[in-house]
């Protein structure tokens, strides 16, 4: 750290990222210009009278996948802009945003994006990666802002660069805190090692140790994505329950081997985002489909915080215990050699059939 206590890059954007989470404007700058943000989800009429009152143009910023369900022309890469006008109310920007209600109304627009967004373009993608990092849903409304407008002094200002470092420290930060004794049902010999990263707000995640891990052949290990309604609750919509205590089992059979717990819930969504998609899935779309509609990637995961654990047990080598082929993908890109796969398959009930299907047609699982 250095002399001083001001806040670096990273503090900068989790204090702006807060903001959202809040309903309160950041500034988000990037080469182009300075950008008003905000989080669509939170905005409420006062806030957008506000915004309207300002000079300078006013865009609903939308990610691609959200523009495709709502079948908006892509003009630019990465971020859709939509300009919002004075007919616009709080309800379009709603509709357009949260795709609970979809099936209840036909489609609202037609919505004509920007054909030559420019700045703000790269401004929305800055602030895309803002918003999914606190877990809110990736929409926002986005305004310029001048250099000498009095509104600056109240608020908080980052780059894309910033964000991005933010993103970086979550895994590469990572460092081990604590590492105690923890007896299991499946072995006995087991501890829990914690880690956290050094210079961000970002997660906590665990690895789950049993017995002497022999680091000259390859580690039998599961990479778990927490899931609170499957491991948790007995969720039967998924197959995160039976998966979690079958790795553990199969790990305390062998007598080695290590569980890495990770906080990627709902696939990198976020827990409320997940239930978001749960609704959704009520209403007839499939877990890939939900993702999408709500804005987000089919897997918002990476590997790098997984790979940065194994490698502070000393593990280089191991046999994976999962289904996911873009798994085995994922943590080889991170310089962990995968010897070997090895399937984690239980029978399926009613509820989580259509699930497991949907993984095997459209994101690869083998079972
Ligand atoms: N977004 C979203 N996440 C889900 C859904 N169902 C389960 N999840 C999440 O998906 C993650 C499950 O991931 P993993 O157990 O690692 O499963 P996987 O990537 O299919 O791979 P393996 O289990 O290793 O074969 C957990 O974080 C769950 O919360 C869903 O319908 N939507
Ligand atoms: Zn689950």
């Amino acid at each position: 750290m250095s002399d001083s206590f001001k806040p670096t890059a990273i503090a900068r954007a989790e204090r702006a990222g807060a903001d959202l989470r809040r309903g309160l404007p950041a500034i988000v700058a990037v080469s182009g210009g300075d950008f008003l943000v905000l989080a669509a989800e939170k905005a409420d009429s006062a806030t957008l009278s506000r915004l309207r009152e300002r000079t300078g143009p006013l865009f609903l910023a939308l990610t691609p996948e959200r523009a495709d369900t709502l079948k908006i022309r892509r003009y630019s890469e990465g971020a859709v802009l939509v300009p919002v006008t004075p007919e616009t109310g709080l309800d379009d920007i709603a509709a357009a945003v949260d795709p609970a209600d979809d099936l209840d109304h036909p489609l609202k627009g037609p919505y004509l994006a920007e054909r030559d967004p420019g700045a703000a373009r790269d401004a929305a993608v800055a602030g895309f990666a803002l918003a999914k990092r606190m877990r809110l849903l990736p929409a926002l409304l986005l305004q310029p802002i001048a250099q000498d407008d009095p509104l600056r002094a109240d608020l908080l200002s980052v780059s894309a660069g910033d964000v991005a470092e933010a993103a970086r420290e979550d895994w590469e930060g990572l460092e081990r805190v604590v590492s105690a004794r923890l007896p299991l049902d499946a072995a006995e010999n087991a501890r829990i090692v914690a880690y956290r990263p050094h210079g961000s707000a970002g997660q906590e995640h665990f690895a789950i140790v049993v017995g002497d891990i022999d680091a000259s052949k390859p580690v039998l290990v599961r990479l778990h994505s927490e899931c609170f309604t499957g491991d948790l609750l007995g969720s039967l919509k998924c197959d995160c329950g039976p998966q979690l205590r079958g790795a553990l089992a199969r790990i305390g059979r062998e007598g080695a081997g290590i569980v890495l717990y990770l906080a990627q819930e709902g696939r990198g969504i976020g827990l409320l985002n997940k239930l978001r998609a749960y609704h959704l899935q009520d209403q007839g779309f499939d877990t890939v489909e939900a993702n999408v509609r709500l804005g987000f990637g089919i897997d918002e995961r990476h590997f790098a915080l997984a790979a940065r654990m194994l490698r502070d047990l000393g593990v280089a080598r191991v046999r994976l215990l999962t289904n996911n082929p873009g798994k085995v993908a994922g943590l080889e890109a991170e310089g962990i050699a995968v010897e070997g796969r090895v399937p984690l398959v239980f029978t399926p009930n009613p509820h989580n059939e259509d699930y497991l299907r949907t993984k095997a047609l459209k994101t690869g699982h083998l079972f």
